[in-house]
């Protein structure tokens, strides 16, 4: 479960609180608890994390492998995860991974990696791909406790395919123009409460690249919600 002991104001109603928001701003979907034992192929594991209301299958995008869709209506500011996979600080394995976001500590600095690589030791959430343009775009990574969980940021509708930003670098890898964020304004920068938690960055690598190191901190993160940073989009290849 989440852990929402991070004490916060929600970027909604701006209410201050431990967890979750108490005005029912935000929501939490848990990954689907699987039993990796009765799994008949267990390199299936991640596909059975799926919750309710997704489903894994081909994406929309061409070539991209398979990808995450709604079946239902999901609301701006629901909470899917944790993303879960195998944690490590071996730079060289996320380069190599492709599927690694970095976990940062309050200062930007990268602590651990939290690697999907393996379809056996992960979930759901590796299996989103990134948005080919940025109007696609419909969730985002964030850290709570060392934890990476995606946001909706708008809602979602039954039938979407799930985006998230994968990083300046990794978009320019995949051969998409990288997305432009506004900077932030001096409401969203404003302190509402200490930071609370570390901020987090994705970090992936495409298995089809060679060993290389992205490194992305150009987008622009708002202050905290859920005890959560936004995480600022890092993948390494
Ligand atoms: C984290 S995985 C996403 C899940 C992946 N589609 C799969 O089937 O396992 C990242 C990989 O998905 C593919 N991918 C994701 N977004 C893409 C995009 N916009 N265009 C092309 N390929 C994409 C790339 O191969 C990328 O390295």
């Amino acid at each position: 479960m989440i852990d929402l002991d991070r004490p916060s104001n929600c970027d909604e109603c701006k209410k201050y609180s431990n967890g979750l928001c108490p005005s029912g701003c935000q929501s939490y979907i848990d990954n689907r608890e699987v039993p990796y034992y009765l799994l008949v192929k267990q390199s299936d594991h991640a596909k059975h994390t799926v919750p309710i209301g997704i489903i894994v299958t081909t994406s929309g995008i061409p070539d991209a492998g398979l990808g995450t869709f709604a079946l239902k209506k999901f609301k701006k500011n629901t909470f899917f995860g944790p993303y879960t996979g195998v944690k490590h600080r071996s730079n060289d394995r996320a380069n190599d991974s492709g599927y690694a976001w970095t976990i940062e500590d309050i200062e930007g600095n990268v602590y651990n990696y939290v690697d999907a690589n393996d379809p056996r030791r992960s979930n759901w959430l590796r299996y989103v791909n990134c948005p080919n343009k940025q109007e696609n775009e419909n969730l985002m990574a964030v850290q709570f406790n060392g934890e990476l969980y995606y946001k909706t940021l708008r809602d979602i509708e039954a039938g979407e395919e799930l985006f998230v930003y994968y990083g300046e670098e990794y978009a320019k890898a995949l051969g998409i123009k990288p997305f432009e964020y506004p900077a932030e304004s001096e409401q969203d920068s404003a302190p509402i409460i200490p930071p609370p938690m570390s901020i987090s960055s994705f970090s992936r690598k495409r298995s089809t690249t060679s060993q290389k190191s992205y490194s992305n901190k150009k987008r622009k993160t708002k202050p905290t919600e859920l005890g959560i940073r936004e995480k600022q989009q890092q993948r390494v290849y």
